[in-house]
């Protein structure tokens, strides 16, 4: 039986983790969870798999919980609630999806605490992708991507030598806006953004597939998670999101993996790995498809993925600066205080007024972060209002 301690229960990634270890409770006990402000949804997993520790996001929420479920689960609160989570003594695996930053710090507790970390919370590799890294191959700590084009590639490395790799081929659905022109972006609304045309997922990662930001995390990711460098990642437009991603290797082969558009396959990859163990997916109908369609992407197009390159290979704290101006800026688009294609110029403002620091720690990830985020607010109200 492996014990799970999961972060963001309530989210699209936690709930598809839940249903995976509600099919198979033969094999998993779900021992601790963290959620942010759906209640409602926390009391309902509380009440069916009674985690031995539930984290919520406030105080005042952890006090309403404490008195309902007194004697059932332990309840704490905040960054620290997230900590005793992730380093759960009851875990072996320590499921990674909660949304943004945040995710960063439980991760490396986690790791030091020895737990198998399986990780959709790509924000963590992001900001700190040498540290994180470099203290799992330290421990001997295994780092299972969830994300579904690092679970491709990691499937189709398995059994591969690194020095065989060309390249890695991440691909693209191109989000809710692929077929508009710029000039047809300039007055998208928010439900129109929401709209993937084969995922469905979270709100903010869905607008980053709109931007193409959430490729560009995804190359970042995947420089930290598979040691390759830039130059060896690239991405293709792949309409149908059904070859989650491919490696090509020295002697012309290509490696891919296909599948129906369901993370509850990644997700379950890395619950059971190294083994692969049933799931009630829909099966891929290849006939049914028929044919796949992969285009050169337009950098000029989707300025977003520019950038991540661009931060990625320069190093230092651009990436942090990437993924906090665009947390804040998602965010202010979602709440209708900026335009969608104002995400992408002041993500471009906040990388210009950066000066970056080479190899940075922790502490100057963690300042760095919160500095991009109180300036980056300050410029959207001083630019908007
Ligand atoms: N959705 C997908 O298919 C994929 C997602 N990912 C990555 O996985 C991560 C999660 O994405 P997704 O599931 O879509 O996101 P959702 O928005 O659906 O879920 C986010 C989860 O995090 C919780 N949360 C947010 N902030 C906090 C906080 N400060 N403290 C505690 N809990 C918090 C939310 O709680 P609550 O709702 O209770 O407020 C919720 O449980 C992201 O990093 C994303 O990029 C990667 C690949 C695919
Ligand atoms: C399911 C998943 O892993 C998402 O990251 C998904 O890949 C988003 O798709 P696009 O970013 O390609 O639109
Ligand atoms: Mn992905």
């Amino acid at each position: 039986m492996k014990g799970i301690s999961l972060l963001g229960a309530t989210g699209s990634i936690g709930t598809q983790t839940i249903d995976i270890i509600r099919s198979n409770r033969d094999q998993f006990e779900l021992v601790a969870i963290a959620v942010g402000k759906n209640l409602e949804l926390t009391r309902e997993i509380i009440n069916e798999f009674h985690p031995k520790l539930v984290s919520v996001q406030n105080q005042a929420d952890a006090a309403i919980l404490q008195r309902e479920f007194a004697g059932i689960s332990k309840i704490l609160s905040g960054d620290e609630g997230l900590i005793d989570v992730a380093v759960h003594p009851d875990a072996n695996v320590f499921v990674n999806a909660i949304l943004g930053s945040v995710g960063l710090v439980p991760t490396l507790n986690a790791i030091e605490a020895g737990k198998t970390i399986a990780l959709a919370n790509k924000e963590t590799l992001v900001t700190a992708g040498h540290i994180v890294m470099t203290r799992a191959r330290d421990r001997k700590i295994p780092v299972l991507p969830v994300d579904s084009e690092h679970s491709a590639i990691f499937q189709c490395l398995q059994g591969e030598r690194q020095k065989n790799v060309e390249r890695l081929i991440i691909t693209a659905s191109g989000g809710s806006f692929r077929d508009k022109t710029r000039e047809e972006l300039l007055d998208v609304t928010i439900e129109d953004a929401l709209h993937h045309p084969n995922w469905s997922m979270g709100a903010k990662i869905t607008i980053d597939s709109a931007t193409m930001m959430n490729k560009g995390l995804e190359v970042i990711e995947a420089h930290w998670l598979f040691d390759q460098p830039y130059d060896k990642i690239d991405v293709l437009l792949h309409r149908e999101s059904t070859v989650h991603s491919m490696v090509e290797f020295h002697d012309g082969s290509i490696i891919a993996q296909l599948g129906t558009p369901d993370m509850r396959i990644p997700i379950q990859y890395a619950l059971t790995y190294p083994e692969r163990t049933p799931t009630n997916a829909a099966r891929l109908d290849l006939t049914e498809l028929g044919t796949l369609h992969f285009q050169k992407m337009d950098f000029n197009r989707y300025r977003c993925l520019r950038f991540a390159y661009e931060a990625g290979r320069r190093g230092g704290t651009l990436p942090v600066v990437l993924n906090a101006a665009n947390e804040v800026c998602v965010q202010a688009f979602l709440n209708g205080k900026i335009k969608f294609l104002e995400i992408e110029d002041v993500i471009e403002w906040a990388l210009e007024n950066h000066v970056p620091t080479a190899n940075p720690d922790l502490d100057t990830i963690l300042s760095v972060d919160q500095e991009t985020r109180e300036i980056v607010t300050k410029h959207l109200v001083s630019r908007f209002h």
